[in-house]
Parts: C-alpha cells; structure tokens; sequence
C-alpha cells in the first residue's frame, strides 16, 4: 500500500530508528482543522501529531500532506499517533497569517510542480516566474503547462516565447477539453512521484484534474468548499493516484502558493546544509577548498551526501537566475512606465501651449 504511495527503499535507512522504536511508515495524504489522514499498510487511518512532536517542533516540522510519518497504531479504533516526520525532499512553503517570522509547510516530498496558466488573453509571464521561482524554490522540479490550446492560434509560438524564460524547464500545451497533451504531461511523474498544479484561479487547474483521472471531481470541490465551515472533512480527497502510478496532490491553499523572499524554501529543505554552512571558517565561503570549510569537511566524511550537496547548488543557482530574471523584467517595465509618463508630460506640454490661459488655466 505505502509503496503505492511512493515509499521508496531510500526511505528506510531514514526510517531504521523509528523501526527500532516500534514505529510504522505512513504518508500523510490530507490534513484537516483537527488532525491528519495518513496512508499506512493497514489502510486508511485518522490521525494526531503526538503531544511532544506538536509541543517540541517549530511550525515548519509539524506534519505536513505528503510527509512520511513514523506511526503508532490503533487498529480497534483505526486511529494513528504521529510521532516523527522523516527528513523532506522538497517543501512548499508560506508565511503563517498572523506571523511574518513562522513558516508554515503546505505540502511536502512534492517530484513535480506543474506551473499551469492559460494559453488565451492574459498570458502573464511575470506570473509564470512568481510560480516558477515558488517551484524551483520547493525543491520540486517545474514544468510549464500551457492550457486551452484549443483557445490559442499558435499555442508553438507562445510556447517557445515561455519556454525562452523558463530557465531550461520543459514547457508543455493541453487541451483538457480535446484532451490534447494529457499522456506526455503524465509522462513527466514516474511511478510513485507525486505532483502539484500550482497556477491562479481559472487557468484550468480542476478541468486538468478531471481530464487527467477521467472522471468529475466537482463533487470534491464541493466537498471542499464545505470544508472551510468545518463540515465534510474527512471525505475529500487531498492525494489521489494518476493513471500511470504517480500521485497528484491538491490541498487547500497549494494551488496558489506565492513567491517567498528568496532561498527560504530552500532552507527548510536543506536546513541541514545551512546549519553546516555556518559553520564555515569563512564567512563568505565558496566551499570550493577554502581551508575550513564545513562543506567539504562533510563530503570527505561521507556526513553530507554529495548528490544532496549538488541538488542544493543547483536549486540555488536556478533560484537565482529566475529572480535576476524577475527583476529585470520589473526593471524595464519601470523604464517603459517612465517613458509613458514622459511622453504624456511632453503632449501636455504641447497640448498646454495652445490650450491654457496665461494663468494656466485651461481655456474654455
Ligand atoms: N476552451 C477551454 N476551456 C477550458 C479548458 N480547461 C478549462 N477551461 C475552462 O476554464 C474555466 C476555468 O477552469 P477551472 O478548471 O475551473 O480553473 P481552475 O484553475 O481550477 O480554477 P480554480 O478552481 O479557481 O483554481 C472553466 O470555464 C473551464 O471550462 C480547455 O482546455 N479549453
Ligand atoms: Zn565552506
């Protein structure tokens, strides 16, 4: 069962401790107001942080949807007790309400974000690379998907135009209504990879999940709406298997999931390699064979992993290049603004001459 969730062997050498302490694996598949629904071997089970993982952790290791979870169970009263959540490949993250300072992980363990808008009028491509950097940021790996082709002239041209920006991701047109590009996005989540659909509202997020399972989930959406005033809630279904073997997941609040100042995401995932960090004889350390270096220390050691060295420098630099991206885009806007705003001062100016009294005045 939990493979079918995506528990992988990797996963085991995380879990070993918890074995030993009589603890079982389970996934984390929706979250509610007052507990969890995990996904264990035993089935579907509800249930609760335990009093210490709840009193203990900050807000960002609390269980999230799509953690995996060390259990204890109760098989009369099919409940779980969720004692520890296994170190995390990716988070999506946002800021608590009422703090600027708490972190709150909205889903976790995520392989795939597909960054959806919509191929007709307001194409946004200042909105993509909001999404994109939320994406690469989470540790998941963005792909672009372009929808209601049906709706575009020539959805190649516009894809190229996105594809020109995406920083090297792939970037994908559907049409869930022709059900054109349904397969080869489904190609992008292997067996046991879960996915997202980040994008804003109306691009096409639930017409792409009915399409993609064959089947109408208005029904849920209701179930969810209901959600919010407390009712219905163990009954809708935040983590649903894709033909294909992999997973989708679609909790309140993932959908549109907004950009967080830079690297912070990151450094949920990797809080380990940003402790490490700090600890650098340099403050400015480019881990590249500075004498005390942590980082290296770590690789020699065999402490710090070095594919999960690479992954972390790479999710920085794509991080990065899409921000630079962003703020130059912002800057020229500006310029343009700018120049607007000229030419309107200078038309006036000329509008003025003819057309204002002495005083200033306009003439009547
Ligand atoms: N022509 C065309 N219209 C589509 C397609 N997919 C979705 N739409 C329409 O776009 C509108 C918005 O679709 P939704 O699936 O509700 O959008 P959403 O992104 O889920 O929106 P939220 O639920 O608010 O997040 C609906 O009127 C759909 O019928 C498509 O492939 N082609
Ligand atoms: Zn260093």
């Amino acid at each position: 069962m939990i493979k079918q969730y995506g528990w992988l062997e990797a996963l085991t050498k995380a879990f070993a401790p918890h074995a030993r302490a009589g603890h079982v694996p389970g996934r984390v598949v929706a979250q509610h107001r007052d507990g969890y629904q995990v996904m264990t071997d035993e089935g579907e089970l509800r249930a609760k942080a335990s009093g210490r993982l709840f009193h203990k952790a900050r807000e960002a290791d609390h269980p999230a949807v799509g953690d995996w979870a060390a259990l204890s169970l109760n098989l009369v009263e099919r409940t779980a007790t969720i004692h520890a959540i296994l170190p995390r490949s990716s988070v999506f993250v946002r800021r608590a309400a009422d703090s600027i300072q708490t972190l709150q992980v909205i889903a976790a363990n995520i392989d795939v974000a597909f960054v959806v808008t919509s191929l007709n009028a307001d194409l946004n491509p200042r909105r993509i690379e909001r999404y994109l950097a939320a994406a690469w940021q989470s540790g998941a790996r963005p792909v672009v998907v372009l929808t209601k082709s049906d709706l575009a002239e020539d959805s190649q041209e516009q894809a190229d135009a996105i594809a020109a920006l995406a920083a090297g991701c792939p970037v994908l047109t559907v049409s869930a209504r022709q059900g054109l590009g349904l397969d080869a996005l489904l190609a992008h989540v292997a067996p046991g990879e879960t996915c997202v659909l980040i994008g804003s509202s109306g691009v096409g997020k639930s017409t792409l999940v009915n399409a993609l399972l064959g089947e109408d989930r208005m029904a849920t959406r209701e179930i969810r709406e209901a959600d919010d005033q407390g009712r219905h809630t163990t009954s809708h279904r935040q983590m649903v298997l894709l033909p294909g073997g992999g997973l989708l997941l679609d909790t309140p609040g993932i959908r549109e999931v907004g950009l967080i100042e830079a690297e912070e995401g990151l450094g949920v995932v990797f809080d380990d390699i940003e402790r490490l960090i700090e600890t650098c004889k340099f403050n400015d350390c480019g881990h590249a064979g500075e004498p005390g270096c942590a980082v290296r220390a770590a690789l020699d050691s065999g402490a710090l992993d070095a594919g999960r060295w690479a992954n972390f420098q790479k999710l920085g630099a794509e991080l990065a290049a899409v921000e630079a991206k962003a703020e130059r885009l912002a800057k020229d806007a500006e310029r343009r603004r700018l120049a607007g705003l000229q030419k309107a001062y200078r038309a006036s100016k000329k509008d003025a001459k003819g057309g204002l009294d002495s005083a200033g005045r306009r003439r009547t």
